[in-house]
């Protein structure tokens, strides 16, 4: 079984992670996108985090209709903040027979070399990697993108961003395009990122 892992804050999810996650689901050889909510990245202050369990709960609600993508859970019981290496170390003792992928956006690319056991990642899995408009400057981006393991994706990327999302819904803005529908119903009702 081949699992191509999708990690993220996603405090909220929203269309951009979707049609990323939908694009792997229909064009790749992979078998199922898991969307691993991260409880605490190392790099990010958990300060306007909405809890674990509802933005696991926003990503349930994205994916219901994609057979193909799965909300995942796993890292909630690791130690925190969540090194990828940790998690990606506990799946393969965890599910010894699968063949585990990264699925990322350039910016976190950008940031790699900074991570935990980065040659180990970089050495034991592929990564794909779709391209963000602000990366597109970046004078170092050829390198990173020569390693074999690293395989640049020409997918459908939609530039918005949860910080976005979470500024326009305080201030009061009508967001409900960027996000799918049961997820802007849920965030609405739960009054959530209002103040
Ligand atoms: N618009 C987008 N389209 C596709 N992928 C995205 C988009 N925005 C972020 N990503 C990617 O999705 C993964 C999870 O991102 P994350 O949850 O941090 O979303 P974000 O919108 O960038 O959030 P924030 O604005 O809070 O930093 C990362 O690999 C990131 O590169
Ligand atoms: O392992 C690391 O050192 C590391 C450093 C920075 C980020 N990450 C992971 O990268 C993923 C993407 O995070 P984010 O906040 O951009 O959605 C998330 O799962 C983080 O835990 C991991």
């Amino acid at each position: 079984m081949k699992i191509g892992l999708y990690f993220g804050t996603f405090n909220p999810v929203h269309i951009g992670h979707l049609i990323i996650a939908n694009h792997f689901a229909e064009y790749s050889d992979l078998d199922k996108i898991w969307m691993v909510i991260t409880p605490h990245n190392p790099f990010k202050k958990k300060k306007t985090l909405l809890d674990n369990h509802h933005r696991y709960q926003l990503v349930l609600e994205a994916v219901e209709d994609y057979p193909k993508i799965e909300a995942s859970t796993i890292e909630f019981n690791l130690p925190q903040p969540n090194y990828t290496s940790n998690t990606l170390a506990h799946l393969q003792e965890k599910y010894p027979d699968y063949e585990f992928s990264l699925i990322m956006g350039e910016d976190n690319l950008r940031t790699l070399h900074k991570w935990k056991n980065y040659e180990i990642l970089l050495e034991n899995h592929a990564i794909y990697v779709y391209p963000r408009i602000a990366e597109q400057a970046n004078p170092d981006r050829h390198k990173l993108l020569e390693h074999n393991n690293i395989h640049i994706v020409d997918a459908p990327v939609v530039e918005i961003s949860a910080t976005f999302i979470r500024k326009a819904i305080k201030a009061g803005k009508n967001c409900q395009p960027l996000l799918p529908p049961s997820v802007w119903r849920y965030i609405d009702e739960m009054n959530f990122y209002r103040s």
